[in-house]
Formats: C-alpha cells, sequence, structure tokens
C-alpha cells in the first residue's frame, strides 16, 4: 500500500496537499488541469522533490527522505528517458546495472523483457532507429527488468497516435496484472484514463485529492473534472 500522508509539496510559489492511500495492485489515472501538479506529485513519490512536509510510505517503509534509486518505484517520463548512444538492449540493461555490468544472467532477463514487449528482433538498434511506439517499448521493457512493485508513467505515451496509444496502455495493463505492480498514470485523455484506471486522483485548486472509482467518477464528475474534460 502507498500512503502519502499529510503531504505538501512545494516548487517555487506552488504548494500541493496530498493525503490518501493506493491500495496495492491498482492503476489509478491521475488527472487536471495543466499545471495544476500532476507531475508535481509523481516527483514526489518518486524521490526528486523532497515534501515540505508529511510522509511517503510503502507498506511499513518510510520513503520520505530516501533517494529515488532506493525506492521500490520506476518512473518513465514522457520522453521515455532513452540514451540515444545505447541499444535497445542496453537501455533495458541499464535498469540492472547503470554502469552496465550485467552477468549472463541479466543479459537473459534483457532479452527476455524485449521479447515481451515485442521488441526481440530491435535489442541492437538505437532509438533513432526506433518507431516512437518502439521507443516506449523499451521503455516499458526496463521498467520489467527493474521489477520495482510500483510505476509511475508521466505520459510517456502523449506523442503516439490515439490507436498506437490504446494498444501502450493495453500493455501497460498486461505487465502491470503479470507483476501485481500498483501503477499511477498522468493521462490527458478522458479515454484513456477510462480504458486503463480503477480510480482516478484528481488534481485541482492545489489538492491531490484521493482516489475515487474511475466509472463512479466519470458518472458524476465534480465541477473541476468536468472543467477538465471540456
Ligand atoms: N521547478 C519549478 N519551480 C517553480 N515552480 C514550478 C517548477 N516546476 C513546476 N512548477 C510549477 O508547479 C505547478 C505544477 O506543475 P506540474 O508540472 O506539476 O503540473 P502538471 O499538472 O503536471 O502540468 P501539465 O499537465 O502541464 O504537465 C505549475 O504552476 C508550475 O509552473
Amino acid at each position: 500500500m502507498l500512503t502519502l500522508e499529510n503531504v505538501q509539496i512545494t516548487q517555487g510559489s506552488f504548494s500541493l496537499h496530498a493525503d490518501f492511500t493506493i491500495a496495492p495492485d491498482t492503476k489509478t489515472a491521475v488527472i487536471g488541469a495543466s499545471g495544476g501538479g500532476k507531475s508535481t506529485l509523481l516527483s514526489a513519490l518518486a524521490g526528486f522533490l523532497t515534501p515540505a512536509r508529511g510522509r511517503i510510505r510503502w507498506n511499513s517503509d518510510d520513503l520520505t527522505t530516501q533517494p529515488p534509486a532506493k525506492r521500490p518505484i520506476s518512473m518513465i517520463f514522457q520522453d521515455n528517458n532513452l540514451f540515444p548512444h545505447l541499444t535497445a538492449a542496453q537501455n533495458v540493461g541499464l535498469g540492472i546495472s547503470p554502469a552496465l555490468r550485467l552477468t549472463q544472467a541479466d543479459h537473459q532477463r534483457v532479452s527476455d523483457a524485449l521479447v515481451r514487449v515485442g521488441l526481440a528482433e530491435m535489442a541492437t538498434r538505437k532509438p533513432a532507429a526506433l518507431s516512437g511506439g518502439q521507443i516506449a517499448r523499451v521503455a516499458l521493457a526496463r521498467l520489467l527488468v527493474q521489477g520495482n512493485p510500483v510505476i509511475l508513467l508521466d505520459e510517456p505515451f502523449a506523442a503516439l497516435g490515439p490507436a498506437m496509444r490504446a494498444e501502450m496502455l493495453d500493455l501497460v495493463a498486461e505487465l502491470v496484472a503479470e507483476t501485481k505492480a500498483t501503477l499511477l498514470m498522468v493521462s490527458h485523455d478522458p479515454e484513456d484514463a477510462k480504458r486503463i484506471a480503477d480510480q482516478i486522483i484528481l488534481v485541482a485548486d492545489q489538492i491531490a485529492h484521493p482516489p475515487i472509482e474511475t466509472n463512479h467518477l466519470f458518472n458524476d464528475p465534480p465541477e473541476a473534472m468536468r472543467n477538465w474534460m471540456g
């Protein structure tokens, strides 16, 4: 269980409050207006921002001041953060060893992850020779080898067309089901949120609101949600 206990995150003059828990094995969409604080929330969970107050816990572990690499959390950003000079396999291998010191068993894990995301034939290609969807798959393969129980996606599929985005969301849902990970995903598209999320965190008025079941929120949207849906 991921717990945000009276958390206050500040960035310059901006401040965001969060006080809720996320049940294990759930898929949560984080939605809200641009500049509302969705990335701020994910950055604090990943450890790139330290809350001004409050605690962040994973089960009984207090993560609040732990550096990103020590947290049981993997994150993919909008640009998928692949290194352009490394092959797909090397980019995945970074998820196991930042210095790419990989054992034979590690290489096998990388290969298995690339096979799982449908990139068996692309292991030696560099990002410039991959499509946007294939780059997103490499980033997902890296998540697989990291094996963390919490996955944060900050709109990694935003640049893809609707059909490819739907395909990627379905792949994410499959991987999350297989690994029993807890997923939080920023979304700008109500259809994406409906497609994948069990529940929704609405970020509005400097508050990351406690998660509400997806159908319930879409059937009876509060004003901030109606504004977001347009
Ligand atoms: N490094 C920073 N210093 C000061 N303020 C910042 C910084 N980064 C972000 N902010 C401010 O924090 C607020 C929340 O930004 P954030 O990126 O979390 O919003 P968001 O909901 O993810 O937006 P978007 O949907 O446009 O990506 C914004 O008002 C932004 O200007």
